[in-house]
């Protein structure tokens, strides 16, 4: 049986870096590519973090129900998980990994309660992501507001998780992340 794989997190918690670390990793993986409507960062490729759409694109999609499911995960920022990934990747056989806010994720595994994992990425503290997006360098003062002020809210919902994956380390939290795939697969 293929597995979803959820990864979860406030932003800054480290989920993307795991989560490209497994697909690395791991051939058998593939990745649910989101649509949004955020403008894309200089170092990504439209189709493979994203694809970058229009508002107009976006809320076509919500009216024709493309979306397993979506959120405004910031203010005026929209993000959804596309109906016709999902059906591609599991066409194939493949167990599929997402990058997805807590909603998101509780909302998958609310859908697909035998085939999901819900891995909820815990940053050390509230501090710890901070100085995170900070380095990234990728968020404006208000964007990096926004995040921050959503992410003690998030952090609320560690506890509808199968599984908490603390990103201290983060080559311990890799190894983590990489026993929680392979004793999944194993068991499937
Ligand atoms: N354990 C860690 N220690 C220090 N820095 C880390 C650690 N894990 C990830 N980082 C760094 O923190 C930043 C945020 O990580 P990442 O982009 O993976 O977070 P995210 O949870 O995917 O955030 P977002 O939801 O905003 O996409 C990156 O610059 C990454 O290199
Ligand atoms: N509910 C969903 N959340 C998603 C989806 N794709 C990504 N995300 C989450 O949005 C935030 C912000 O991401 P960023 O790339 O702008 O930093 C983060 O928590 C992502 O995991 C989705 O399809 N649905």
């Amino acid at each position: 049986m293929s597995k979803l794989f959820l990864f979860a997190a406030p932003s800054g918690a480290g989920k993307t870096t795991i989560v490209r670390h497994l697909l690395e990793r791991y051939d058998h993986l593939s990745f649910s590519t989101s649509a949004t409507t955020r403008p894309k960062r200089p170092h990504e490729t439209d189709g493979k973090d994203y694809y970058f759409i229009s508002p107009k694109q976006f809320t076509e999609l919500v009216k024709s129900e493309g979306f397993v499911e979506w959120e405004e995960v910031y203010e005026g920022l929209f993000y959804g998980t596309l109906k016709s990934e999902v059906e591609r990747l599991w066409g194939k056989g493949k167990h599929i990994v997402f990058d997805i806010d807590v909603k998101g994720a509780v909302n998958i595994k609310e859908a697909y309660p035998e085939e999901a994992i819900a891995v909820f990425v815990k940053p050390p503290s509230l501090e710890a992501l901070r100085q995170r997006l900070v380095a990234r360098g990728t968020e404006d003062e208000s964007n990096l507001r926004k995040r921050l002020d959503r992410a003690a809210e998030e952090m609320t919902y560690e506890g509808r998780f199968d599984i908490v994956l603390i990103n201290d380390d983060l080559q311990q939290a890799l190894r983590a992340a990489e026993k929680i795939i392979e004793d999944a697969i194993k068991e499937a």
